[in-house]
């Protein structure tokens, strides 16, 4: 229960941060006020009932025509009340939706979570015990409905506790006799028993109710996982389209589906028999909860303290009294959806700012003198587990250098290193302070045309449209400058081959014009002279530019080349800069 809440208290933190999470505070209290008014309307049209029906038997014709316009009016008041706080309301899921995923987003963008989080050593071992999969729904969906419950929730009970208060009061002034023990052999009187009664009934209908229910949190998390795991299948596939049918892969994907749905189905069926547990005792309650006041109001009738008609305004007042209390009763699905999808969502975030906060093994220094190097580097799995030993070296500006090694050895995750991505392991690396690309092994594009793809991390608007079209014709793609990329999910959907998506890639260095150059097999899609052609071209058009290209053959067209093979035994002594310092 106390993790719920702080759960719950961090997520609307998040909500009411900023100004523009803040504001919707004042909207919240708007909402609130106009709740109130709108009630204050309702009691005035029952009032108005006895105006008007009092006038039409004392057959006052003016007075009549008179109750006929203040009806229109409280109904276009009452009516204006309800729209506003209608619009207020959505307004407010907006703005709270707003700042709560972009906090979400900030959280998993920030100190790179999202890569740390995919290559956490739990999540290799195994990912589907992790509290942070499918971080994609958590964002979207848990986000949105999260907002969505809280407001409806919270609102729903702050009007209950309101007409709780007035309904207490009525209950006291009416139910002020006591309920005599002495029947049950006690000397004891209970003043005003039917508000404890109210009390005691509802909070022991509670209990049963958390009783009954309290396994459908966890079904519900579960429930939204597998959803989640059935929907990222179905995405790969749509992603990985060509591949899939190259294979003729549609029974394997099939059964992929199949299993990640029965899964759907396993949960849903337990789902579905809890919450017939519950409604087992939520359903008759919330059918006898007008009937059981009058059983509770009987002594006082029977003993003589109230009247017949008493009883009857005495159990309406208590069935009002316990309706209201019963709000958890009532709302128990809708909470454990609500506790279910804040859970989730703080589970991810909280994972999420622990990856941030992943401590590097591997230290980073900035180099004082504009010197690439490593010291003492031994690269290790998240695991652990020793990956490779890697011999000293620095590397000077302008220098093009070719890493090598047998497949599987570590050269990836060199290069990530270098890019001050991989902490795992031990050693020293130093960085020049100065632009930096690096291109994977698989290209990336972003979602846009072909010139964000180009201008890829940054915005296409920094560059000239004419640039980036004399940069796509140096790399051997000008005709596709004049193709419209509409809807591009990914370069592949418009057929670009492996080769040419290289060959966009390498593009961007033409323009980016980085200082470093961090290649991880960019032209094995190349054939040699397609490869020499494109690295004579970044050779001459970025003769500053330090290129470390990883390559199962030597690259071509760079000019001189520095050979640097990554093989465990070779001795490391012979390969250190003799300047290297930390910074
Ligand atoms: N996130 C990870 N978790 C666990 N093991 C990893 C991870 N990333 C890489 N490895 C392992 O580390 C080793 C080196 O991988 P890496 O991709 O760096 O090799 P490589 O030398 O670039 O291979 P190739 O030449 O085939 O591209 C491999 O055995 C790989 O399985």
């Amino acid at each position: 229960m106390l993790r719920a809440l702080s759960q719950f208290w961090r997520l609307l933190k998040l909500c009411i941060s900023g100004p523009r999470g803040k504001m919707g505070i004042a909207f919240f209290v708007a909402i609130v006020v106009l709740d109130f008014v709108g009630i204050a309307t309702s009691i005035r049209l029952v009032h108005w009932n006895g105006d008007f029906y009092g006038a039409l038997e004392a057959m006052n014709g003016s007075e009549a025509i008179r109750q006929v316009g203040v009806f229109f009016l409280i109904v276009a008041a009452n009516v204006c009340i309800h729209l506003i706080g209608l619009y207020l309301r959505k307004m407010l899921q907006m703005r709270w939706r707003r700042t709560l995923t972009q906090g979400a987003l900030d959280i998993w963008l920030n100190n790179r979570a999202y890569w740390h989080l995919a290559n956490s050593a739990d999540s290799m071992s195994n990912p589907q015990s992790q509290p942070v999969d499918n971080p994609d729904q958590r964002i979207a969906d848990d986000c949105k409905f999260f907002i969505e419950k809280v407001l409806s929730e919270a609102l729903d009970l702050i009007g209950r506790v309101a007409g709780l208060f007035s309904y207490i009061v009525l209950l006291w002034s009416l139910a002020s006799f006591p309920l005599s023990l002495a029947f049950i052999g006690l000397p004891w009187d209970v003043p005003n028993y039917m508000v404890w009664a109210a009390f005691l009934y509802v909070a022991l209908c509670s209990l049963l109710v958390h009783f009954l229910g309290y396994p459908l949190k966890g079904l519900l998390v579960e429930q939204q996982r597998r959803e989640a795991n059935f929907r990222f299948a179905l995405a790969r596939l749509r992603l990985n389209y060509d591949e899939v049918a190259m294979s003729a892969g549609e029974r394997a994907e099939r059964g992929v589906f199949n299993s990640r749905f029965d899964a759907i189905i396993a949960n849903w069926r337990r789902l579905i028999n809890r919450d017939l547990i519950l409604s087992c005792f939520t359903f008759p309650y919330s059918s006898t909860v007008l009937r059981v006041p009058l059983f509770v109001a009987l002594p006082g009738y029977l003993a003589g303290h109230v009247a017949f008609g008493g009883l009857m305004s005495l159990s309406m007042a208590f069935s009002n009294v316990v309706t209201s209390l019963s709000w958890f009763v009532f709302s128990y699905r809708d909470l454990s959806d609500l506790v279910a999808a804040s859970s989730r969502l703080d589970d991810f975030l909280e994972a999420a700012k622990a990856a941030g906060r992943t401590g590097r093994r591997i230290a980073q220094h900035d180099s004082s003198d504009g010197v690439l190097g490593l010291k003492g580097l031994a690269l290790e799995t998240p695991q652990g587990t020793v990956m490779l030993n890697i011999p000293d070296f620095a590397i000077t500006r302008g220098e093009a250098v070719w890493l090598s090694g047998a497949s599987g050895l570590g050269k990836t995750t060199l290069i990530k290193t270098l890019a001050g991505l991989w902490p795992h392991g031990s050693g020293e690396v130093f960085t020049p302070s100065a632009s930096m690309i690096v291109l994977p092994q698989r290209p990336y594009f972003p979602i846009g045309d072909i010139h964000d793809a180009l201008a890829y991390p940054r915005d296409k608007q920094d560059f000239g449209a004419e640039d980036l079209d004399i940069a796509l014709a140096k790399v051997g793609l000008g005709e596709l400058a004049d193709v419209e990329f509409g809807r591009s999910d990914t370069m592949a959907a418009h057929g670009l081959s492996g080769g040419e998506q290289q060959r966009l890639a390498l593009g961007r260095l033409l323009v980016h014009r980085p200082q470093w150059a961090l290649l991880d097999e960019p032209t094995s899609g190349l054939d040699i002279a397609a490869e020499t052609e494109l690295l004579c071209i970044l050779r001459r058009e970025l003769p500053d530019t330090t290129f470390i290209i990883v390559a199962h053959r030597p690259p071509q067209g760079l000019g001189s080349l520095r050979h640097i093979t990554l093989d465990p035994g070779a001795s490391p002594a012979s390969l250190l800069h003799p300047d290297l310092q930390p910074a």
